[in-house]
C-alpha cells in the first residue's frame, strides 16, 4: 500500500501556477525528500498534502484514503499527519509536557496521555526535561520536542518542512541520523523538504528533485547523482564538467580526451555530437612538464585539494586526494595532463547537434 499517493496535482496563488501536472507516490515506510532551488515549490507541495493549500486540482491519497479530489476535501486537522517546521511551533508558554500533550485528543485518559507523552519523551531522549520550558532547551532539543509533539498524536504520515536549517552542522547531522532511524524503527513514512542535497542524502531513502513546479527526477541519491536524467540535474547533484563528444561507433566517443570507451553499448547513432558529464572524481591529474593542461587554482579542501586547469580551451575542475603525507600537491601554473577514468559515462542531446 502506498503511503502517500498524488495524481496530476496544481497548484496556484492568485491564479500564478506554481505545480503543475503532479505525480508522486511514497511507499510505506519510506521517506522521500523534496529538494531543488528556492520558489520552486517544495513547501506548496507539503502544504497541500497538509491539507492547508486552498487553490489545487488533482488527487491526493493517504493509505488509499482519498483526502482531495474533485469531490473530497479533509480537512487538515482529519488527515492524521505530523507537521514539522523549522521554528520548531512550540508554545513558549507551556512546558515540554504540555507541549508534547497539546495535540493529543480528549478521548485519552489521564493515565493514557501520561503514557504517551513519556513514550514519545524517551524515543527522542529528553525524558528528563519534561518539566522544562522551550527557552530552557537548545535549538536541537526544541526540535526532538517537536517531533515527539508529532509522533504522540500517531500520525500516519510525517511532512517535515526544513526542519534541520536552524540547527549547526554538528547537532543537525546527529539529529537527521537519529530521526532517521526512529522512523524507521517506528515504520513512519514521511516527505521531508529541504534545499541541501547532504540532508537529503542523510535522511531520505528517495529524492524528489523539483524544478519549476515539477518533479524532473526521483531516484535514490546514488541514481541522481550518477545518472542523471539532465543537465540541471546534474548540475544540481555535484560539481559537473562537460566535453562535446562524437559518437564513433557502439561502444566509443571521440572528444578532446581522445577516444572513450563506454562499458555500455551507445545507443545513439555514428556521427551523433553529445554532451558528456564529467564529475571531478572522473578525471585524473598528473604533473607533466609536456602536458598540454594548466593548473589555475587550487584549493585545500580537507582531505581533498580541487583543482582548476585549462585544457583544451575549457576551464575543468578536478578533485585529487590528500590522504597521504607525501601525496602530489599542485601549484597555479603546473603543467599537467588530465586522462579520464573508466566509469558509467552519463551524456546529454548537444546544444549544437546537427543531427
Ligand atoms: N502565499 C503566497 N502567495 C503568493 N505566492 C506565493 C505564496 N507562497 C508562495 N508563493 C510563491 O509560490 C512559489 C513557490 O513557493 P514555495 O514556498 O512553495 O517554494 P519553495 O520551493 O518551498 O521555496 P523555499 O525553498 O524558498 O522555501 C514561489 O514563487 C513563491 O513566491
Amino acid at each position: 500500500m502506498s503511503a502517500l499517493k498524488i495524481e496530476n496535482l496544481s497548484c496556484s496563488y492568485q491564479k500564478t501556477a506554481v505545480l503543475e501536472a503532479l505525480d508522486l507516490t511514497l511507499n510505506d515506510n519510506e521517506i522521500v525528500c523534496l529538494l531543488g532551488e528556492s520558489g520552486c515549490g517544495k513547501t506548496t507541495l507539503l502544504r497541500a498534502v497538509a491539507g492547508l493549500q486552498t487553490e489545487l486540482t488533482g488527487k491526493i491519497s493517504i493509505r488509499q484514503k482519498v483526502l482531495n479530489d474533485e469531490k473530497t476535501y479533509t480537512p487538515s486537522e482529519q488527515r492524521k499527519i505530523g507537521l514539522i517546521f523549522q521554528d520548531y511551533a512550540l508554545f513558549p508558554h507551556l512546558n515540554v509536557f504540555d507541549n508534547v500533550a497539546f495535540s493529543l485528543t480528549n478521548k485519552l485518559s489521564k493515565t493514557e496521555k501520561q503514557q504517551r507523552v513519556d513514550s514519545v519523551l524517551s524515543l527522542v531522549q529528553l525524558s528528563d526535561m519534561s518539566k522544562r520550558f522551550p527557552h530552557q532547551l537548545s535549538g536541537g532539543q526544541q526540535q526532538r520536542i517537536a517531533i515527539a509533539r508529532a509522533l504522540a498524536y500517531q500520525p500516519e504520515l510525517m511532512l517535515l518542512d526544513e526542519p534541520f536549517s536552524n540547527l549547526d552542522q554538528h547537532v543537525r547531522f546527529q539529529l537527521i541520523n537519529e530521526i532517521r532511524q526512529l522512523f524507521k524503527q517506528h515504520q513512519m513514512s514521511a516527505l521531508f523538504v529541504t534545499h541541501s542535497k547532504e540532508e537529503g542524502f542523510a535522511f531520505a531513502d528517495r529524492i524528489a528533485l523539483m524544478q519549476a513546479g515539477k518533479i524532473v527526477q526521483i531516484d535514490t541519491a546514488q541514481k541522481l547523482y550518477r545518472q542523471p536524467n539532465s543537465a540541471y540535474v546534474a548540475d544540481f547533484m555535484g560539481q559537473s564538467n562537460y566535453i562535446g563528444v562524437t559518437v564513433v561507433d557502439k561502444f566509443s566517443y571521440q572528444g578532446c580526451f581522445g577516444l572513450l570507451g563506454s562499458n555500455s553499448v551507445i545507443e545513439h547513432s555514428i556521427g551523433k555530437q553529445l554532451r558528456l558529464l564529467l564529475r571531478p572524481e572522473h578525471i585524473n591529474i598528473v604533473p607533466d612538464l609536456n602536458g598540454l593542461a594548466m593548473v589555475k587554482q587550487v584549493d585545500f579542501q580537507g582531505a581533498l585539494q580541487q583543482i582548476t586547469v585549462q585544457f583544451n580551451q575549457q576551464i575543468f575542475i578536478v578533485k585529487h586526494s590528500n590522504h597521504c603525507n607525501d601525496c602530489l600537491q599542485f601549484e597555479v601554473d603546473d603543467k599537467v595532463t588530465l586522462t579520464v577514468l573508466n566509469h558509467d559515462f552519463v551524456t546529454f542531446e548537444s546544444e549544437t547537434n546537427t543531427e
